[in-house]
This record gives structure tokens, C-alpha cells and sequence, in this order.
């Protein structure tokens, strides 16, 4: 170690002692068992499910309720003191207005709290109280602590807390305290948490998402193909962009863009109205019951016809220059015969239905008007400078990757691209063939590249973070093509069908996993891989343990628009100390319906696996780092206090 690091350690810990403490501390929390880490992946903008499972740390926040008060409270009782820990501040003004005097209500406060400390205690059993202190609200950390610590054989004591509760209550302060505490609980019950991917599109408030996820305690996030296409769109992608833009009306989103993250859309919608009539293909899909009146429905889908033929016109001159994409497939609007109506694709013609081809020359059909020039130049000046989008890509650069070796554990949110063999799946750019692991690396540094230089719009980088999006060999898509305009414009759903790389169904073989844990340099006999991406049919008997247990897949659909495919709304995992524990959820309606009737969403737990020993902290990344910290420690003791 340089003698200039230990300078600067010996600053921080300028006496035998202080290197003693420490060394000691960390040694300590090696013991600890390790924190629960919590997995949700394919949020796809439902906010207000995902609070949910964040809230009740996917029914553990429950099960530790159960654990303490299973003896003393009947099950609505149980409920209701479980949905005051998820939803605090709405809960609270529920129950006081049920109160008629002020005895009872005090009564209940004092009760509550004292549950409620009881259950942050139980939680942080396994915490350093450092670790507690962190977690507890600030303007309140003195008197919990009090509260927290006080041990019943001090009988002498006992005039003091009853004072100290009745001081916070006649102050006023005791529904702050409440709601801290409850945070506190929601907190202690998830350590860490994984988003495998697809926080954005379909759903409605992605933004919500992510500012949940920024001021969240520990967080990392493996990027879905959605997110990286609005990491693209942000980077100077306007393939990129228009497809964000497409996805939203499509999804009759449109206010994410235009009142989330201020980008004016009145260009667009000047140039919808003037080429575009109504047409079924192009209806926004109904998801909620939000009634849209005509003239909104007819608005977007004139919105979404005017940017899906910016999209693909767009997409053609890249698919010119980069051969090695390898996707001239896809250059459709060339295979259309415009004076017949219909595409040979493949070497099949088809006719075409719900076509709106106004602005296309069909001697020149990938060729932007003037005002649809204009129209994607603006939209994407206005997109590169929304600060809240900004915020939010910068958060996804930062917290994010495409996949993440932790705990032994690969997450992954699309695939490793295979060959039918098993082998990793080749692909060449700019000279140089890289597979597997390589690939991806190549992949992420192309991404950091386009976002770190959103000038350069036609370049290489960007390109390729659209590739990701749409291409065959992409970590994230996993498909041999995405049929977006057959889907549009053919009615026969052959055209429709996306077929998936081998990936998809090597990984149900175990042996398969392994090589593919291995080449991520993690060890076979105790990794496993995480994925999100596809839906898990649970309705057809798909078993999201796959590979005996090697391959967990957790996107059970969060996105309404997939649960009738899933049959559920989502999985999420948790790994604790004791092991790996799967949880499905049933479809979650609304806040105000678990507010009202306690009823927490039905969750059922699947053991994945149990160790044999429980695991500390020593064996986790962070145990690694701590290992490391004390080498350190040791080193500065040795060089600089023991001569
Ligand atoms: O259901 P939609 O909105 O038409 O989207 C379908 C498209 O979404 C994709 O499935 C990608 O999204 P996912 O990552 O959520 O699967 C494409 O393969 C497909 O073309
Ligand atoms: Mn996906």
C-alpha cells in the first residue's frame, strides 16, 4: 500500500486507538448476518404497485407484525397496524376520525407507539445501532433512541418514558413520530434493492419511479431495454426518441412527455393534424378506466401515426450505415408497393390495412418532410434539456448497468445472446467479434460513450444504443426482430410472432446456467441468474424457478397491459440471511382500497432455497469491501504505530 495512502488514513485515524476501534467495528459487522436484499424488475410505470411492495418489503413487513403480535391481535387488527407501517400519514387520519374521545385517542397512541417501537427494535436486530441511527427520522433520533433502549428493570425510569410520551403527544408531535417510525420499519425491512430493469413505458408514472428510487436508502438498477431507450432518446437518439414518443401514445401517455418532463408536442401535433385521419391500428390501448373523450382519442392517434412513420423512417438510414447491425430486414418501408397496398417481407406479400403513408415519396420512402425533419429536431432539443429528465437519466447512468454481479448472483434483465449450441452468440463491430460477457462490456461502454457526448447524434455510440433496443444481438431485446410494423399495418399475426433467441429456452438447463454464471466469473455451484423481461405465464403453469434454481425469472407484470398474459402482477424476490424466497402478488387495484379495507394484496412465498448456515455479512460484496478496509487498517497499525 503506498505510504501516501496511509498518510491519508492516518488523518482520519490519528492514534492507535481509533485504528483499534475500528478494526474491531468492522470485525464486528462482519458477524452480523447479511441484510435482506430485495429484487423487482419490469415496473413498467406502475408507481403506485410498486409503493406497494416497496412499502410491505414484498409481506415481510408483515411477517415480522405476525412474528410479535400474532398473540395479542386478532387478524383485522393485525391488518390494520400493518397497513399504518405501509401507508402511515393516509392510515393515521382513517383511524383518528374513528376516535370519539380524547382518552381513547391518547390511549391509542401510547399503544401504538410502543408496538411500533417494539417492531423497528425487532427489525434492527441484526443492524448495528449505527446502522439503526441512519434509518431513524432525524428531528426525532434522541427520543427514540430513549425509547428504544430502555430496558424494564429500571422500574425507576418508568415515570420518565410515560413523561416523555406524554410530552410528545401534548406537543403535538406524536403523528410525526408515528409516521417516522413507520418509514423506519419500512426501511429496516429492505437493506438493498435490485430494479432488474424496465422502469419506463406502458405504465403511467415512470418519473414517479425514479424519484422514489433517488432518494432511496441503497439501490442499483440493471437496465431494461426500455430504459435504454430512453437513455438513448436523451443521448441524441431521435430513432430513439420517437419510439419513447410512440410508446406513450400508444399507451395514451402523452403527459409524460408533455407535462412531466415539459416537452412541448404542439409541432407534432401541428403536423398529425395536417397528414392524419382517425384509423383503428393507431387507437390509444385502454388500460384504465379513464374515459378519453372523441376529439382527445382522434388528437392521439393522429399523434401516434405522425411519429411511428417518423420512426421508421428514421430507422432506415442507420440500418444503411451500419452493416454490421445486420438488419436490412427490416427496411420495410422499401418493401412496400405503395400502388398496391401491400409488402413482401421475407419473400411473402402481404396486403396492408390502416395504412397512412401521406408522407411518404415512394420513390424516396424513408425520406423525412421538412416539417417532420423539424418536428424531430425540436422535440429532441427539448428533450436534451429537460431538467427533470436530466435528473432522471443521470440517476439511470449512475445507479444503473447492464448487468451486475452481486452476491454471487448474476441480474440481468434481458439475456446473454446464445447460439442453438449454447455458444455465446457472436456479433462483429468495427472489426473486432465479442461474445458473451465481452459483448455486453462492449455494449455498456458504447451506452456511457453516446451519453456522455449527446451532440453527436449520427455517430457510431448512439447507433448502437438503438441496436440494443431493436437489434438480434442485443442483451436487452433477445429477439430476432421486433415486428412493430407488421403489427401495425398486417393483419396476419405470423408477421406478429417476435422469435426469441435460444437464450429463452437454454435457460432452463442447468448446465447451461452454470456456463453462463461461469463466464461472468462467478462460481456455478452457488450463483444463480436473475431475469426479468419476459413474462412468466404462471397462468399457463410456467415455473419461474427454472434450472433447478439456477434461473430465477421475475417479471410476473407489473404492467397491467400483461397481466391477463401472467395471470398474476408481478414477482419479486428476497434474499435474507436464511436464504432466497420468491413472492408472487396478486393483482394490486389501488391505495385506497387497502386504506379502507386493510386488505393487503394476497402474496404467496415460494421458498427458492434455504441455507444451511445463515450468511454474514463476511460473505457478501460488502463483506469483501469491509475485509479490505480492515487489511488496510491493519497495514496503517503496522507501519505507523507499532515502531
Ligand atoms: O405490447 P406492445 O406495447 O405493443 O409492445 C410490444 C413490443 O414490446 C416488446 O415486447 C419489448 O418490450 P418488453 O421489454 O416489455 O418485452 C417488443 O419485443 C415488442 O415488439
Ligand atoms: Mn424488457
Amino acid at each position: 500500500m503506498s505510504s501516501k495512502y496511509l498518510d491519508l488514513l492516518a488523518e482520519k485515524y490519528d492514534s492507535e486507538e481509533k485504528v483499534a476501534t475500528e478494526i474491531i467495528n468492522l470485525e464486528a459487522i462482519l458477524n452480523l448476518p447479511k441484510g435482506t436484499e430485495h429484487f423487482v424488475s419490469d415496473l413498467h410505470g406502475e408507481y403506485q404497485a410498486f409503493q406497494h411492495v416497496l412499502r410491505n418489503g414484498s409481506g415481510n413487513v408483515k411477517v415480522k407484525i405476525r412474528d410479535l403480535f400474532n398473540n395479542e391481535m386478532g387478524e383485522e387488527e393485525l391488518n390494520e397496524f400493518a397497513t399504518l407501517v405501509y401507508y402511515p400519514e393516509e392510515k393515521l387520519s382513517l383511524i383518528k376520525s374513528h376516535f370519539s374521545s380524547k382518552k381513547e385517542l391518547k390511549d391509542w397512541y401510547i399503544e401504538t407507539i410502543e408496538r411500533l417501537l417494539k417492531l423497528v427494535s425487532y427489525a434492527s436486530s441484526k443492524y448495528t445501532r449505527s446502522k439503526l441511527r441512519k434509518a431513524l427520522p432525524k428531528q426525532f433520533v434522541y427520543i427514540i433512541e430513549e425509547l428504544l433502549y430502555k430496558t424494564d428493570e429500571f422500574t425507576n425510569k418508568k415515570d420518565y418514558y410515560a413523561k416523555m410520551l406524554e410530552q410528545i403527544i401534548s406537543l403535538g408531535q406524536v403523528d410525526k413520530l408515528i409516521v417516522g417510525l413507520a418509514y423506519t420499519m419500512q426501511r429496516l425491512t429492505v437493506d438493498h434493492l435490485h430494479v432488474v430493469g424496465d422502469i419506463y413505458d406502458r405504465g403511467p408514472d415512470p418519473h414517479k419511479i425514479m424519484d422514489t428510487l433517488i432518494d432511496y436508502h441503497s439501490v442499483d438498477i440493471q437496465w431494461g431495454n426500455h430504459d435504454v431507450l430512453w437513455i438513448g432518446a436523451y443521448s441524441g437518439s431521435k430513432v430513439c426518441l420517437a419510439n419513447i414518443i410512440r410508446i406513450c401514445a400508444r399507451y395514451n401517455n402523452l403527459d409524460i412527455i408533455e407535462d412531466v418532463y415539459g416537452i412541448n408536442l404542439r409541432p407534432l401535433l401541428n403536423l398529425a393534424e395536417k397528414y392524419y385521419e382517425d384509423n383503428p391500428a393507431f387507437h390509444p390501448k385502454r388500460i384504465s378506466d379513464e374515459q378519453l373523450t372523441e376529439q382527445e382519442q382522434l388528437q392521439i392517434t393522429k399523434i401516434h401515426q405522425a411519429i411511428s412513420i417518423i420512426q421508421f423512417k428514421l430507422e432506415s438510414p442507420i440500418i444503411k450505415r451500419r452493416s454490421c447491425f445486420a438488419m436490412e430486414d427490416r427496411l420495410l418501408l422499401e418493401k412496400v408497393d405503395y400502388d398496391k397496398n401491400e409488402a413482401t417481407i421475407h419473400g411473402k406479400t402481404y396486403p396492408l390495412e390502416n395504412t397512412c403513408f401521406a408522407t411518404i415519396d415512394p420513390k424516396h420512402p424513408d425520406r423525412l418532410l421538412d416539417e417532420e425533419q423539424q418536428v424531430i429536431d425540436k422535440l429532441l432539443f427539448s428533450i436534451q434539456h429537460s431538467e427533470k429528465l436530466s435528473r432522471h437519466m443521470n440517476f439511470l447512468m449512475k445507479k444503473g448497468k447492464l448487468y451486475l454481479q452481486y452476491n454471487g448472483n448474476l441480474l440481468i434483465h434481458g439475456c446473454i445472446p446464445l447460439e442453438e449450441n449454447g455458444d455465446m452468440k457472436q456479433m462483429k463491430i468495427e472489426g473486432e467479434s465479442y461474445a458473451g460477457r465481452e459483448l455486453l462490456d462492449v455494449f455498456e461502454e458504447y451506452t456511457r460513450y453516446a451519453f456522455a457526448h449527446p451532440e453527436e447524434t449520427d455517430d457510431f455510440a448512439t447507433d448502437m444504443v438503438w441496436y440494443q433496443w431493436t437489434g438480434e444481438n442485443s442483451s436487452l431485446f433477445g429477439k430476432r426482430e421486433m415486428t412493430t410494423f407488421e403489427r401495425y399495418f398486417i393483419k396476419d399475426k405470423e408477421t406478429h410472432k417476435e422469435r426469441k433467441n435460444p437464450y429463452y429456452h437454454l435457460r432452463e438447463d442447468e448446465d447451461m446456467c452454470r456456463k453462463m454464471l461461469a463466464e461472468f466469473d462467478l462460481n456455478p455451484d452457488y450463483g444463480r441468474i436473475i431475469n426479468g423481461h419476459t413474462p412468466v405465464k404462471e397462468r399457463d403453469g410456467e415455473d419461474p424457478i427454472k434450472a433447478n434454481g439456477k434461473m430465477i425469472v421475475i417479471d410476473g407484470g407489473f404492467s397491467k397491459a400483461y397481466q391477463s398474459t401472467t395471470g398474476i402482477a408481478g414477482y419479486t424476490l428476497l434474499y435474507n440471511s436464511y436464504g432466497m424466497q420468491l413472492v408472487a402478488h396478486q393483482r394490486f387495484n389501488s391505495k385506497e382500497e387497502v386504506l379502507q379495507n386493510g386488505t393487503d394484496v394476497l402474496s404467496i412465498k415460494r421458498l427458492v432455497d434455504e441455507e444451511l448456515e445463515r450468511k454474514k455479512v463476511r460473505e457478501t460484496n460488502i463483506g469483501e469491501e469491509l475485509l479490505q478496509e480492515i487489511a488496510n487498517l491493519n497495514s496503517l497499525r503496522k507501519h505507523r504505530y507499532m515502531n
